[in-house]
């Protein structure tokens, strides 16, 4: 689909890249050419993402650093030491934490929990990379992963929504305060992917025969399917890739217009108190 070079004198760094998404979008950009750089929260994560084969056979351009996104400082090192081997070219905010629960019952911990990486995390990395391409003239990319549940709104999940909402508002807002500084501003909005923390925090089963998961979710997705780790790993290396030069500020949303006709939460609004205490007993 692509040329092999695509994105060869890109250097990119992927915040939750040990993630089931930031590791399909770090395998692709590597097979483009790209040199990647993969961070989270857990070194065991990240070994084994780098250890995944379709990582493992660029080993000589990816490499990772643990980093807690919720501590800017710890953001403002792990900058500083990517830094010293060259600058990045490439931000992707991956990185989130998301769980389902009746938001009255969240505790300022748990509201804190879900905007702490997902949206103070992108901010603090987005500046500390953003300041540095400006500082030295030089051109970049950041592309934010968000959810269609910023454009819709999702019940059970606000705190998420909001920092989602957040981002996207950042991308809108710096692809006009830095695009004459040579910084592009791109977004991707997926629908549901059945991924392995997607699952387990947002569609967990309540019992009496609830098996959670996304069984039954692509019958109300109008393309009637779940998305493909691999269209998005495309779509992403399309939005970092010099035809798109010309696109900033704008999210593009991967989730067969699912958007259109629900949040894809409401299901949820059925379940009775007795699950949600199940679920809640369970975390
Ligand atoms: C149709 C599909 C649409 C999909 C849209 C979007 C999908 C996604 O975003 S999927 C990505 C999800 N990925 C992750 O969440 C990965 C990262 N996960 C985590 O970091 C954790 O699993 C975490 C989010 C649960 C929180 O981790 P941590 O910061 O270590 O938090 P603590 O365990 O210390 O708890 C802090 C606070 O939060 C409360 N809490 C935790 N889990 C729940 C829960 N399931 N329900 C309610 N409250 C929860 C916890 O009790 C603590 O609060 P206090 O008890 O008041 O101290
Ligand atoms: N799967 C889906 O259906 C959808 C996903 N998305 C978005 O796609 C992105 C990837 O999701 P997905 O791959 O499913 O989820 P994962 O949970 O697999 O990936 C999220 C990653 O974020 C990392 N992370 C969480 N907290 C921190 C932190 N404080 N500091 C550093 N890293 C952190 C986690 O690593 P660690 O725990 O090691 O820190 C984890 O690897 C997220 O932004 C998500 O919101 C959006 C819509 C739908």
């Amino acid at each position: 689909m692509f040329r092999d070079d695509l994105l060869r004198d890109e250097r990119i760094l992927v915040t939750g890249g040990g993630g089931d998404l930031g590791r399909a979008m770090a395998a692709r950009f590597l097979d483009l050419g790209a040199s990647v750089v993969l961070c989270g929260r857990s070194p065991e994560r990240l070994d084994a993402a780098l250890a995944a084969p379709a990582i493992a056979r660029h080993a000589e351009r990816a490499t990772a650093l643990p980093c807690d996104l919720r501590d800017p400082a710890a953001v403002a090192a792990m900058m500083e030491r990517i830094w010293q081997d060259g600058p990045l070219t490439v931000l992707v905010n991956n990185a989130a934490a998301n769980f389902i629960a009746q938001t009255e019952r969240l505790s300022a911990r748990a509201a804190d929990a879900i905007l702490g990486p997902s949206l103070h995390g992108a901010l603090y990395a987005t500046l500390e990379a953003g300041r540095r391409w400006i500082d030295a003239g030089d051109r970049g990319t950041v592309l934010s992963i968000l959810s269609t549940s910023a454009r819709t709104g999702r019940a059970f999940t606000a705190p998420s929504e909001m920092a989602k909402a957040g981002l996207e508002a950042m991308t809108k807002s710096l692809a006009v305060e830095w695009g004459p500084k040579g910084i592009r501003m791109v977004a991707i909005a997926p629908g549901a992917f059945e991924t392995e923390t997607a699952a387990r925090q947002l569609r967990p089963g309540a019992g009496d025969g609830d098996e959670g998961g996304f069984a039954g979710l692509a019958e109300w997705i109008p393309d009637g399917r779940l998305g493909r780790t691999d269209e998005l790993a495309d779509l992403a290396a399309f939005l970092l890739s010099g035809p798109a030069a010309h696109i900033t500020g704008e999210t593009i949303a991967i989730d067969g217009g699912a958007h259109l006709r629900s949040s894809g939460a409401e299901d949820l609004l059925r379940w009775p108190q007795e699950k949600w205490d199940a679920v809640r007993q369970r975390r």
